[in-house]
């Protein structure tokens, strides 16, 4: 069994004239400690998976299971504990508290996780060990995107889900922010989901899985994935 079995997930919105099948039968599997790039163009559904695997949101039908839990049967209650202690979110927007310091920020999220790691070290390895006293304002987008990652990261999480994590970038800033995503995979052994719709990104993956109306069109393994420093888009 992989570490995460999506299949044949269907999540239907609306109804009647309205009905829209944002997942029609998607189905696609990643193994623990790769680093998977699901590819797509705009409404293909990429985010609502993202959103279904972070246990944020539910399918209709299909089953979804993570490090073998079953998402697709799990009570409300399961799902508050899965997002807490086992998922990281990164955002395109970075979503930190504007009156918070990014230490505390990273302070903030690991309160309510139990086996969480310390988030002035973890500011250290995004490389903001000397940043930690400032507010987001007076943080660059890349500064406050790493700020998002360590404190996705000092939750302690199996799995970093990133939904567009260089959209709101210059492309140096965008390519610095990925180099940090891959080094971490690698480095802290998490299983990192990384939603786009930038083609280039595909040759960072060890997997790469490609998203078309609601389906899966092909899913490749990568046994030599390029370093960001190699890709240009
Ligand atoms: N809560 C919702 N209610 C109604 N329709 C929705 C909802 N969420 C998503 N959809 C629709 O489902 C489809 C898939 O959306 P989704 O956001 O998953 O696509 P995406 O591939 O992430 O697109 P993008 O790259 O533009 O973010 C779209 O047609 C979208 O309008």
């Amino acid at each position: 069994m992989s570490y995460i079995e999506f299949s044949d997930v269907v999540r239907t919105y609306g109804e009647g004239t309205t009905k829209i099948n944002a997942l029609d039968g998607a189905s696609f599997n990643v193994e623990k400690g790769e680093l998977a790039v699901i590819l797509g163009a705009s409404g293909a559904g990429k985010t609502t998976a993202l959103n279904i695997l972070g246990g944020m949101d539910s399918a209709t039908s299909g089953t979804i299971t993570v490090d073998g839990r079953d998402l697709s049967h799990a009570s409300e209650n399961d799902l508050v504990l899965y997002r807490r202690a086992d998922v990281g979110f990164v955002f395109q927007f970075y979503n930190l508290v504007p009156n918070l310091t990014a230490l505390e920020n990273v302070e903030l999220a690991t309160q309510i996780c139990p086996d969480s790691l310390d988030p002035t070290e973890m500011l250290e390895k995004v490389g903001l060990a000397d940043r930690l006293g400032n507010f987001p304002a007076q943080l660059s987008g890349g500064e406050q995107q790493r700020v998002s990652i360590a404190r996705a990261l000092a939750k302690n999480p199996k799995l970093l889900l990133c939904d567009e994590p260089t959209g709101a970038l210059d492309y140096q800033t965008g390519k610095q922010i990925l180099q940090l995503l891959q080094d971490m995979s690698r480095s802290e052994h998490v299983t990192v989901v990384i939603v786009t719709h930038n083609a280039a990104l595909a040759d960072m993956a060890d997997r790469l899985i490609r998203f078309k109306s609601g389906r899966v069109t092909s899913m490749t393994t990568n046994e030599s994935p390029l370093p960001i420093s190699e890709i240009e888009w």
